[in-house]
């Protein structure tokens, strides 16, 4: 296991809590495998402090992947495979969280997002009188069960229960570690959904003014794509370089911008029920009268991810950021970080590796510090960019 280099992010604090070693486990819509974060944690609520000592990616069994995969597009499947399914995601998350500690000083809480399947955010009319859905599996009893070891999960039901999307929960994570005196930022997560913080200079009522959203699609119906284009023998375009041979078409991309979840206002929140399978297959549809190549194609997806970022920044934000810095597994496509910054014009992108926080480990470093506020009493959520009434405490307690 490979050691990742030592980095602190600190929120200027003087009320220092002792330090909390804890784990921070994610899998998020890419189902590309467990990302696990062992971080040093001290401080209350917004003045925490968080030092990365090890992250390591665990990539799933590909039969449990490719279960995930199917379940997140509509496979129907019974109570029992469920339970089935929900257990072997529990034992491959406690695998990672037991793995993680090795040579190290052992953690004493695990945050764990688990594996979402399904996510119905419910926004304008259809939201009257109810609420959103998200599932999450990977049961924390399992967790706890199997590593000795207090654990957190259940994030989102809190958020949904005061009336939010239960989605993003990132920015308030962001906010405390990610802030800068004179500097506006946007952290902009590239996973198989893209979500944004927009943190304005710290100072003044700054916290009221941040706000967050998942922009759309991030490497989704890119991943898609590849799979579907070399009848599976690929998962992904390597640093974006079958893209990078090919030509946008600018057309079709303007087309797709006019759907309606990128005019959608925030807050706001979505997954592969919307930028899946059929999704794909409608953009394969509307590209035969452009006669792309294989390469086109995927430039134009790229483009794709690339404009709904900017468009929405252009759209929602109460002025655009002085910078952009990128994290998830998207910020290593270097054709789309190029064609991001091309939109961007003279904002520039770079990721969060250089503020010092892992690109790579973000969420998962994100998830045990919304782990540490739950264990400390502190809210995880941020209203303005769940839409909840009010701020909640976060996640299930299994001792
Ligand atoms: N070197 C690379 N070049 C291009 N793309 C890459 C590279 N490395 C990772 N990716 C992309 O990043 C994806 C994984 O990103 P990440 O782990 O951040 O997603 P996730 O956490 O599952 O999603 P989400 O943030 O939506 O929950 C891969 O599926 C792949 O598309
Ligand atoms: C329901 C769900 O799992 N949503 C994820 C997904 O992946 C990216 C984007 O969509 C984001 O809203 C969210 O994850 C991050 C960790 C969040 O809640 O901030």
């Amino acid at each position: 296991m490979g050691e990742t280099p030592k980095t602190t992010v600190s929120s200027k604090s003087k009320i220092q809590n002792p330090m909390t070693r804890v784990i921070g486990l994610m899998s998020g819509t890419s189902v590309d495998g467990i990302d696990a974060a062992l971080v040093d944690i001290s401080g209350r609520g917004l003045d925490i402090k968080a030092e990365l000592i090890a992250g390591e990616t665990y990539p799933y069994p590909t039969e449990i992947r490719e279960l995930i995969l199917e379940v997140c597009a509509g496979k129907a499947i019974s109570m029992f495979e469920l339970a089935e399914l929900d257990d072997a995601i529990a034992r491959a998350f406690a695998e990672a969280a037991i793995n993680i500690q090795i040579g190290h000083q052992s953690a004493t809480l695990i945050g764990s997002h688990g594996q979402t399947v399904y996510h119905r955010p419910l926004t304008g009319k259809f939201a009257e009188g109810k609420l959103g859905y998200s599932l999450q599996i990977g049961r924390g009893t399992v967790i706890s069960h199997l590593t000795g070891i207090t654990t957190i999960n259940n994030f989102r039901a809190a958020d949904i229960a005061a009336s939010g999307q239960g989605a993003p929960l990132v920015p308030r994570v962001d906010a405390a570690l990610l802030s800068h005196p004179s500097e506006s930022r946007c952290i902009q997560n590239i996973g198989g959904i893209g979500n944004v913080t927009y943190i304005p200079a710290r100072g003044g009522d700054w916290l009221s003014k941040i706000r967050g959203w998942d922009t759309g699609p991030g490497n989704s119906l890119l991943d898609l794509a590849v799979e579907h284009l070399t009848d599976g023998a690929k998962t992904y375009d390597e640093d974006g370089n079958w893209a990078a041979s090919g030509t946008p078409c600018l057309e079709l991309v303007e087309q797709w911008k006019q759907q309606d979840y990128f005019q959608l206002p925030p807050p706001k929140s979505t997954g592969r029920e919307l930028f899946g399978v059929d999704y794909l297959h409608q953009c394969l549809k509307d590209s035969q009268r452009f006669k792309l190549n294989p390469a086109d194609f995927l430039a134009t997806l790229t483009e794709l991810t690339a404009v709904s970022i900017a468009h929405s920044y252009r759209s929602f934000l109460p002025q655009m950021p002085h910078r952009v810095f990128l994290c998830g597994g998207g910020s290593r496509n270097l054709y789309l970080k190029h064609r991001l910054q091309k939109q961007l014009v003279s904002i520039p992108v770079s990721t969060t590796d250089e503020i010092m926080i892992s690109a790579d480990f973000k969420e998962a470093i994100a998830f045990a510090v919304l782990a540490y506020w739950r264990y400390t009493d502190s809210p995880g959520n941020l209203p303005a960019a769940t839409g909840a009434t009010k701020e909640v405490l976060l996640g299930n307690i299994y001792w």
